[in-house]
């Protein structure tokens, strides 16, 4: 049975003081413990963030993180910096960055080997865009993603993996993947790591969906067979919606 993870994204919003607030209304509501409940926040406010959910179930995470260690990489974060702090979780691999960044899936690959290599669970991201879609791609693509960002890690780290499939079409556009498409590329995401590794691994990896999921339609693709959650974007960005999303 896996369990049904959660994960809020705020992407580039909240001061310190606006993240502090946003986490103690989020901390008081009530939260169902058979859902795994992730904070996904800025650089900056991690360490506060941590602070306010000691002693909760909820969990934390950043949005990305270099490969390496340390080095000359100007603005950059390096995992051990991360795992002094305590996070549970990494995003990698966002269409955000993969557009604005330059993140490939190279890059991807090397972030999901490093956040094992420190526990770090990550988040690995796919999605087709529109154009893709429209042309009947998105399998092909997805697929792709996946065995590249999936690249020589073996199946005993599978499980540690959380992958999130986001059409970037749906991402912050108010409109979402009907339950059915989405299901039926996230059960075909698990067929192509059935192949790759077993079945056994393909039943237990969880994989989320994201683009505009809010309060009025999480149930409804919570429903589906192999929808695990969700990565949610605008929607945790306001205490009362994101306990909504997290007691669907
Ligand atoms: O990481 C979250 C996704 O990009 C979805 O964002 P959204 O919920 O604002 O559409």
């Amino acid at each position: 049975m896996r369990k049904p993870i959660i994960a809020g994204n705020w992407k580039m919003n909240k001061t310190i003081k606006e993240a502090v607030e946003l986490v103690k209304d989020i901390k008081s509501g009530d939260r169902d413990d058979n859902v795994e409940a992730v904070l996904c926040v800025p650089f900056t406010n991690l360490m506060e963030v941590k602070r306010e959910i000691e002693g909760t179930n909820i969990k934390l995470g950043a949005q990305n993180m270099h490969w390496e260690d340390s080095g000359a990489f100007t603005g950059e974060i390096s995992p051990l910096m991360l795992k002094e702090i305590g996070i549970d979780y990494v995003i990698i691999g966002h269409s955000e960055r993969r557009q604005y960044f330059n993140e490939t899936d190279e890059t991807v690959n090397k972030k999901v080997k490093t956040a094992l290599k420190y526990d770090i669970n990550p988040i690995v991201c796919v999605g087709e865009t529109l154009e893709e879609r429209e042309s009947g791609k998105e399998k092909e693509v997805v697929k792709a993603q996946v065995l590249k960002a999936l690249e020589d890690i073996e199946e005993k780290d599978i499980e540690s993996i959380v992958i999130a499939y986001e059409p970037i079409w749906a991402i912050g556009t108010g409109k979402t993947a009907s339950n059915k498409d989405a299901n039926d590329i996230i059960s075909f995401i698990r067929e192509t790591i059935g192949n790759k590794y077993s079945k056994d691994i393909s039943e237990k990896i969880r994989i989320q969906y994201g683009g505009s999921v809010k309060p009025a339609n999480i149930s409804e693709l919570m429903d589906e067979s192999d929808i695990d959650g969700a990565l949610v974007g605008g929607a945790s960005l306001k205490s009362e919606d994101f306990l909504k999303l997290i007691n669907f």
